[in-house]
């Protein structure tokens, strides 16, 4: 059995630079490691590159070849990697195989992994020649330091808390914004389903696009809607 690692992560969180650092790691003590390149768009590496999908497909080449842009020639290329993993990829595996531990360094686009199984299907590829497979997700630190995206806060909420600090990290165009959102969030997260009205929340979601379209001018406020139904 072989043994696979795949590096996984937005744009930019480090993916090489980790297989760079396991690579250096695994020298050090001794150990065998493989690293393999999956980006067609990577230029550069800080390691050996033991098989590289550029051999198969070339970023630059798709671009100018079929007059794609960056995004829509990276898809191409990895739909390519996908019709030619039993050729391919099959055959550049046979090299490794027993015992043998592949690390392979990923593209970060999003849409890879969100609209297209091409690297869902690469894994049961791997899967099938025997490869134990895992994931190494990398995220950048402000995930978890920056409010707007700290999960924790949004699984126990103090709105206000929230609001206050939403506020103060960003413009103040975007305060009604901020104000609309966490009322939303608000009742979502505090009323229990069936107490709620599909008219309410549709209500509140067409302020904030109003808000949105129209920025500063948009009335946001939430209206109270036990009143609204007394008032009916
Ligand atoms: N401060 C800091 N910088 C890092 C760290 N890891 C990587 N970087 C830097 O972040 C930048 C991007 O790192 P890469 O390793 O190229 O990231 P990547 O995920 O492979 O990028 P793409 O392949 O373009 O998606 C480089 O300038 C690295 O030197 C880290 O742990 N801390």
């Amino acid at each position: 059995m072989g043994y696979a690692q795949l590096v996984i992560g937005p744009a930019g969180s480090g993916k090489s630079t980790y297989c760079s650092s396991l690579h250096q790691h695994c020298e050090a003590t001794g150990r065998a490691i493989h690293i393999v390149n999956l980006d067609p768009a990577a230029e550069n590496f800080d390691y050996p590159v033991a098989m590289d999908i550029r051999e198969l497909i070339s970023l630059d080449d798709v671009m100018e070849e079929l007059g794609l842009g960056p995004n829509g020639g990276l898809l191409y290329c990895m739909e390519h990697l996908e019709e030619n993993l039993d050729e391919w990829l099959s055959e550049e595996l046979e090299n490794y195989m027993e015992d043998d531990y592949l690390v392979f360094d990923c593209p970060g686009q999003i849409e890879l992994f969100s609209h297209v199984p091409v690297l869902k299907n690469f894994v049961e590829h791997l899967q099938r020649k025997n490869f134990n497979v895992c994931a190494v997700y990398l995220l950048d630190s402000q995930f978890i330091t920056d409010v707007t995206k700290d999960i924790e806060d949004y699984l126990n909420p103090e709105p206000q808390t929230l609001l206050a600090e939403l506020n103060q990290r960003m413009g103040p165009q975007f305060q009604k914004l901020n104000k609309a959102l966490i009322e939303l969030y608000s009742m979502v997260s505090f009323v229990p389903l069936d107490l709620r009205k599909e008219s309410s929340i549709q209500y509140v979601l067409s302020q904030i696009d109003n808000c949105i379209q129209f920025g500063e001018d948009a009335d946001v406020k939430i209206k109270d809607f036990d009143e609204d139904e007394d008032q009916d």
